[in-house]
């Protein structure tokens, strides 16, 4: 458990704001947490569904060391940290950071959990610039060890090391992302899988539910102990990754090319005519997932790969 002398602004008390706030109420004893967000019913909210998040902790003890304010002014005056998940909207983000700025003491550092605004952007009315790093991270949080650390060109060196420092002795998994890209790395992969999903879906080879088995019993479990270069260099034997390469590359390259001609083909774009079948079959398939059941099982999948 991390002792850490933190004094942790939240901005937005939603899906993110909530886990973030068990995350550091629970793995920092220490801790101060004070959210700031606009909902009207914030206090009633926060207290209803953070219990939810905190799962084996002492509850008081948790409570007893959060805070809410009524204003950013107020919220972030005492700050170490200020930690933003409100609306992914890039005209939000870029107006709220020099008000933070402004109202936050000079030391404080500044994180980003954006899905997929880099800091640069984020930073563009910002008086410094080097306080702000983006810390993306993969939803829940609390149970989730990612969070890809994106700084700007004009992020510092002391920003990272304290971010870095903060999360490592959380016993998370900080990833620096060397370079800014749309979506940084995470969600490019994942969402580039999810597109060659619907393509194979919107095609009829598969549906919803049967793409989902076939993912939930290979790649799933595999890229939960070895990543996908782990993975192929595996799978090319003593002679690794360029083994690999030699022995299947052939039917690589063929599904890399299938799958370019589908999506040109198949014109595989976010509102595309494709969509709504597709969600159809997930609202058949699943209905209202039930997250708590979901967090469960993903604990148990990272315990037993001795992850946090
Ligand atoms: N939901 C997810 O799976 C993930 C979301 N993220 C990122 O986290 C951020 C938040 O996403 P969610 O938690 O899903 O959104 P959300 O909609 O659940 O929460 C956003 C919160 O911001 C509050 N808010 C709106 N305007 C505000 C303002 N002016 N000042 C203070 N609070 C304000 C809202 O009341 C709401 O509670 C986004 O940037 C998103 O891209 C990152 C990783 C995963
Ligand atoms: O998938 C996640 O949890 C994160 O990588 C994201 O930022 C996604 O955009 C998320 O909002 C949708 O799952």
């Amino acid at each position: 458990m991390a002792e850490c002398e933190y004094s942790i602004t939240l901005i937005g008390a939603g899906t993110i704001g909530l886990s973030f706030a068990a995350l550091h109420l629970t793995k920092n004893p220490i801790c101060t947490v004070t959210i700031y967000d606009t909902r009207p019913d914030l206090q009633a909210y926060v207290k209803q569904h953070l219990p939810g998040y905190l799962q084996d902790a002492d509850q008081s003890a948790c409570f007893s060391r959060l805070q809410f304010a009524d204003d950013l002014q107020a919220a972030v005056k005492d700050a170490t940290t200020v930690q933003e998940q409100g609306p992914e909207n890039a005209d939000f983000k870029v107006s709220i950071w020099p008000r933070i700025e402004q109202h936050a003491p000079w030391d404080a550092i500044f994180w980003s959990s954006t899905s997929g605004i880099p800091a640069s952007v984020q930073s563009a009315q910002m008086k410094d610039p080097s306080r702000l790093v983006v810390v993306h991270p993969y939803n829940p949080p609390h149970i989730m060890p990612l969070l890809e650390v994106v700084p700007s060109a004009y992020t510092s060196q002391g920003t990272m090391d304290r971010t870095l420092a903060y999360w490592r002795a959380l016993g998370r998994s900080p990833v620096v992302v060397k370079k800014e890209c749309t979506g940084f790395v995470a969600n490019r992969l994942a969402f580039a899988l999810y597109r060659e999903a619907c393509s194979l879906v919107a095609q009829g080879v598969v549906d919803v539910k049967n793409l989902d088995e076939i993912v939930q019993t290979s790649m799933g479990p595999r890229w939960s102990v070895a990543g996908p270069f782990k993975s192929y260099h595996a799978g090319g034997g003593e002679g690794g990754l360029t083994s690999f390469m030699d022995k299947i590359g052939g039917t690589v390259q063929e599904c890399w090319d299938g799958s370019e001609k589908d999506v040109k083909k198949g014109k595989i774009d976010v509102g595309g005519k494709w969509q709504a079948d597709v969600c159809r079959q997930a609202d058949e398939a699943y209905g209202v997932v039930d997250t708590t059941e979901r967090d469960e099982k993903t604990r148990k999948v990272l315990a037993a790969v001795g992850r946090h």
